[in-house]
Order: C-alpha cells, then sequence, then structure tokens
C-alpha cells in the first residue's frame, strides 16, 4: 500500500560530522616550522533518533543549541545523507529519491533565504513555478490565494533584499507552497519577527494546517510557537529523542506545580503548611505558596487562607491569582534534568 505522502518514518537514525582538531600547542609542530599531522575527532549529531509523523498533525521539534535538530532537518529535507538509519517520508527516502521528494515537501529556514536577493518576490515565484513545473492553472489560484493570505500584494515587484525581516518571512513562507506541498518543514520561523508578525506567521500555520490539511514539523526557541501550534513534541538533547509526547504530559512530569498569590489588606496571616505546600519570600501583606495539585488542591488551599465565616475586609485575601509554570520554564527544567545524559 503507498504510504501518504506525507507520513515521516525515522527509524535509529546516526549522523556524525568529522572535525579537524588543534593539535595541543597550536597548528604546527617541529619548532613551528612543519606542519603538524591533522587529526581528526568525531561529533555524534544524531545518535539512534527515532519517530513516526502522521499526515495532518502540527509537531514540534525542540531542544538546546546544538542538540541535532538542523542536523535532522537536513536529512528529512534531502540536502545531508545520514551514516545509517532509515527515513522515509510518504515512501520515498529522501536523499536518495530528493527531485521526487523535494516536488512534496515544502521548508523554510528562518535564518536563509530560498528566494533569489536581487530578484522581485514576484520574479521568484515565477522561477519556483518552472523549477518546480507546477501546472499554470494551480500555479495561478495558489499565488492568489498566497498573496492575499500572507498580504504580499504591496512588495512583490520589489527585490527580497529591500524586505523587511517579517516581510521576507511571508514570502518565504509563500514560495515554500507554491507547489502545493502535503508537508511544510519550518525551521525557526519566526525568528527575529516582532510580536504582530509571529502571532500573523502562527495564525497562517494554523489555517494552513486546518483547512489545507499540511503536515507540519516545526523547529523553534519560540516556546510561544509551541504553545500556539504543537500538538506534540519531539524534544531532541543529545543526539537522542528525549521526549515525545503532547507538552502537557511534558508538563505533568516536569514542572506540574502551581502557585497561588495572596494578596491581603494587612499583614498577610501565618498559616500551618499542609503536604505539599511551600511559602516562597514575599512583601508583608503577600502569601506566595507553591503547591502540588496531585496532593492539594486549589480550592482546599483557598479555604485555609479564608476559611468560611471569615469577615470580608478583615483576614480574607483581597486578591488571588494561581498560575501554572510558564512553557520557558517548563522546557527549562527539562532541559536542565537531561544536561548531563550522556
Ligand atoms: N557541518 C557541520 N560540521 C561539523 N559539525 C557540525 C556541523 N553541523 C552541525 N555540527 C555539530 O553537530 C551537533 C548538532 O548540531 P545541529 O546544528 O544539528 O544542532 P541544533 O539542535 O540545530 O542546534 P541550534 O539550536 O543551535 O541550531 C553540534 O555539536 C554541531 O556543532
Amino acid at each position: 500500500m503507498p504510504s501518504s505522502p506525507a507520513r515521516i518514518v525515522v527509524e535509529d537514525l546516526c549522523k556524525s560530522y568529522r572535525v579537524a582538531a588543534s593539535p595541543p600547542g597550536g597548528r604546527r609542530g617541529l619548532a613551528g616550522w612543519l606542519p603538524a599531522r591533522r587529526s581528526w575527532r568525531t561529533i555524534a549529531a544524531l545518535r539512534g533518533v527515532a519517530f513516526t509523523i502522521e499526515p495532518g498533525t502540527i509537531t514540534g521539534l525542540i531542544g538546546p543549541n546544538g542538540a541535532g535538530k538542523s542536523t535532522l532537518i537536513k536529512i528529512l529535507s534531502g540536502i545531508l545523507r545520514p551514516d545509517s538509519g532509515r527515513v522515509t517520508v510518504g515512501g520515498l527516502v529522501p536523499w536518495a529519491q530528493r527531485l521526487r521528494h523535494v516536488a512534496r515537501i515544502g521548508v523554510v529556514f528562518g535564518q536563509r533565504s530560498q528566494l533569489w536577493w536581487d530578484l522581485p518576490v514576484d520574479d521568484g515565484f515565477a522561477l519556483l513555478r518552472d523549477i518546480y513545473r507546477v501546472p499554470p492553472a494551480l500555479y495561478r489560484t495558489r499565488r492568489a490565494r498566497l498573496v492575499e493570505t500572507l498580504r504580499l500584494a504591496d512588495f512583490l515587484d520589489q527585490p527580497v533584499r529591500q524586505l523587511s525581516l517579517g516581510q521576507r518571512m511571508r514570502a518565504e513562507l509563500a514560495a515554500a507552497l507554491l507547489h502545493a506541498p502535503p508537508l511544510l518543514i519550518l525551521d525557526e520561523p519566526t525568528i527575529g519577527l516582532d510580536a504582530p508578525s509571529k502571532l500573523a506567521i502562527r495564525a497562517f500555520i494554523r489555517d494552513l494546517n486546518r483547512q489545507d490539511g499540511t503536515t507540519i514539523l516545526l523547529t523553534t526557541h519560540d516556546m510561544h510557537d509551541i504553545e500556539a501550534l504543537a500538538e506534540r513534541v519531539i524534544v531532541i538533547g543529545h543526539g537522542r529523542v528525549l521526549a515525545d509526547s503532547p507538552f502537557e504530559t511534558l508538563r505533568a512530569t516536569t514542572l506540574s506545580g502551581r502557585r497561588l498569590i495572596a494578596t491581603f489588606d494587612g499583614p498577610a496571616p501565618a498559616i500551618a503548611l499542609p503536604a505539599g505546600v511551600s511559602r516562597l519570600p514575599a512583601a508583608d501583606r503577600v502569601l506566595a505558596l507553591d503547591f502540588d495539585p496531585a496532593r492539594i488542591g486549589a480550592a482546599d488551599l483557598l479555604r485555609l487562607l479564608a476559611p468560611p465565616g471569615t469577615p470580608a475586609g478583615t483576614a480574607a485575601p483581597a486578591d488571588v491569582t494561581i498560575t501554572r509554570p510558564s512553557i520557558e520554564d517548563v522546557i527549562s527544567r527539562f532541559y536542565e534534568r537531561h544536561a548531563s545524559t550522556p
């Protein structure tokens, strides 16, 4: 049975780089006259990575700097060949069946342009139409829709080098989607963008997934991208898959606590702390508590602060907020926990 064009299967994937190592004491031997024998060392960028991505999903690929994400993206895009392991995208092996593969994927690298720097945006689109052999009718409707949804009309005739970063990213997304690929791979698509531009790009990606069923694989260091888009996160660290689950599962196993901040009109009361609750330093009128919701519910904790019958305006808190750790806190804690994983 033919595989769906956007189904990604990765098994036991390994990739190392061989890099020159400087000899101790500098680059030259024998009193500095003869070149020293070059020595090499190996960097294991991917060490047995495995996962499957189903069509129509949005998956976030995250991990600290140097974890191996770009290496993985390059292999999935067909740019790089692994040392061992198996990868198929829609049944094709990206690096071995590259021409057929690239016709079915769109790739956007936030730090690199696939458009021609000196050409007007629309001329770049026309070149991509010819490269991908997009049928004229499909190109016309596709281009018109992308120009509208990504708001490109005002700068279609401007050379790419004159565009602002936000305009360029919108043009890059359109360029990657002109041939209507079922899979879109995004490498840091919101890097360097201002807040409204980030929101617009996220909304576009979400609509593309919902309306066209486009499968999306996204790497990012911006955890708001993950929060807004990814139903599943794959965390890479030291070239391995450290976690592969919905973000909420990662939260529950990493940093499940809640924080309660109660502000009083007078000095905060001294309460006996039940199990699962710890008090944080705070101003006189503020009671700041970290609590484990698996051990004590928020409602029970609130009852402790203002037992039934407490007259308003006396010991009852004037204001209460309960927050969860931010997604950045959760991910930072997860990275810390795995920082020394070999
Ligand atoms: N062309 C290369 N030659 C040698 N080593 C490389 C090369 N590309 C990547 N590496 C090394 O492989 C490891 C993984 O790098 P990679 O760029 O895949 O990580 P990353 O997760 O994308 O990092 P970042 O978030 O910083 O972009 C790193 O140790 C990096 O130094």
